[in-house]
């Protein structure tokens, strides 16, 4: 291991054209590292604070870069990750924003993983990790809080789980997404595309299920491997302290764990992200209990990469995993405590990208890394093919 000798800082422009954070890291034997924070939308309440990059980048020059330059060694991941903590003083990164945080903690990594000449889902797993790969699910169709007017669902996935590849999948991803754009274009609806490249047309819930189901069924004829749907419901965003609202209708609590279920049988969904609001472990609970084995439940703003949220979902049975996204909690070393806490109690643990982005490619190799059974990255754009084009390369390269 050598010394990180210079942290350097910048804004850079994310897929909203938002500034975000970009991080730098250099150490003593030549390694570096660069790696940026994405920014969500529609995040959840109890995530990680991220503060305006401007803001975020005077704070950690002036309180986690001299703790770190000279003194903390490259590789060393948890000693990073700790000096930035120490530097922040709070436990939600409110004092220099986990944006900042988490690019220097993906930086450093990187530039522990250019010290040992190894690619960076071998520094993150070690020489055991598992051989899988992740299956990509590919946002197809999209609205909530990522496009205006379009579905209430946020996103509606392709989840090739039969592929034989990573590769195969990514491709199949991108052919449903066209697939979709000709049954728009048949049937005469304009779509634009939301914030991470799902169309964003003007159509109900329902009219979404009916295309992307006729789209994921031309696509499996095409390449003769099983493709299944998902979805992230986004539920927070649409509930409003007693009911879920949607465009059309008002469901209950219990009336939206009835809709859910229903319609995880209708569409032999692979994939429900936050079905229910971020406080309802309880109906996490049930609806868990009521679909099948072979459905995964996953925790986004529910559980916000948090060991200690995630601690009480496990112990009140709320979904059967968790979606892991690193600038909800600030540092990878707890995003890896988080997926740990996932594996020991049987929660999978699930990849995910943010509908803001940038190039940067961290998130392939943390899913390639924990053997993640699927990774969120869109279906293409340029911010997301980075990903995909980066799984294509792991898997290439393995
Ligand atoms: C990626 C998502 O969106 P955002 O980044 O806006 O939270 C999500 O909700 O899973
Ligand atoms: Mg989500």
């Amino acid at each position: 291991m050598t010394l990180i000798t210079e942290v350097r800082l910048r804004e850079i422009l994310d897929s909203r054209g938002n500034p975000t954070v970009e991080a730098e890291v250099r150490t003593e034997s030549g390694g570096f590292g660069r790696a940026a924070a994405p920014s969500g939308a529609s995040t959840g309440e109890y995530e990680a604070v991220e503060l305006p990059a401007e803001e975020a980048i005077a704070n950690a020059r002036e309180r986690a870069v001299p703790r770190i330059e000279g003194q903390v060694y490259a590789g060393d991941q948890r000693t990073v990750d700790r000096t930035l903590h120490g530097a922040d003083g709070t436990d939600d990164f409110s004092g220099i924003g986990a944006n900042v945080a988490v690019a220097v903690s993906m930086a450093a990594a990187k530039a522990g993983a250019d010290m040992l000449g190894a690619p960076l889902y071998q520094h993150l797993g070690g020489a055991f990790r598992g051989d899988g790969f992740p299956t990509p699910l590919g946002n197809v169709v999209g609205g909530g809080e990522h496009a205006a007017d379009a579905t209430d669902i946020q996103e509606f996935l392709a989840a090739p789980v039969g592929a034989p590849s990573v590769t195969d999948a990514v491709f199949a991803n991108a052919a449903v997404h066209e697939a979709v754009a000709d049954l728009l274009a048949e049937r005469d609806i304009p779509a634009a595309k939301g914030d991470e490249g799902a169309w964003a047309p003007s159509i109900t819930d329902e009219e979404a299920f009916a295309i992307v189901s006729a789209a994921i069924e031309s696509v499996e004829d095409e390449v003769g491997f099983e493709i299944r749907m998902g979805l992230d419901v986004a539920a927070s965003e649409l509930f409003d302290g007693e009911q879920y609202v949607y465009a059309d209708t008002t469901r209950t609590p219990d009336e939206q764990i009835e809709h859910i279920a229903g319609l995880a049988s209708d569409y032999d969904l692979a994939y429900i992200e936050d079905p229910l609001d971020e406080d309802d472990y309880e109906g996490f609970a049930e609806l868990t209990d009521r679909v099948s084995d072979e459905t995964l439940v996953c925790g986004d703003d529910l559980f916000v990469t948090n060991t200690e949220r995630l601690a009480a979902g496990i112990e009140a049975g709320a979904a059967n995993s968790i979606l892991v996204k690193p600038n909800q909690i600030g540092t990878l070393s707890d995003a890896f405590d988080a997926i740990e806490l996932a594996r020991e109690n049987g929660y999978d643990a699930v990849v995910s990208h943010r509908s803001g982005e940038t190039e940067d490619t961290t998130i392939a190799h943390l899913a390639v890394a924990t053997d993640a059974p699927f990774i969120k990255t869109g279906a293409v754009g340029g911010e997301r093919t980075a990903k995909l084009n980066e799984l294509i390369r792991i898997e290439a390269n393995a």
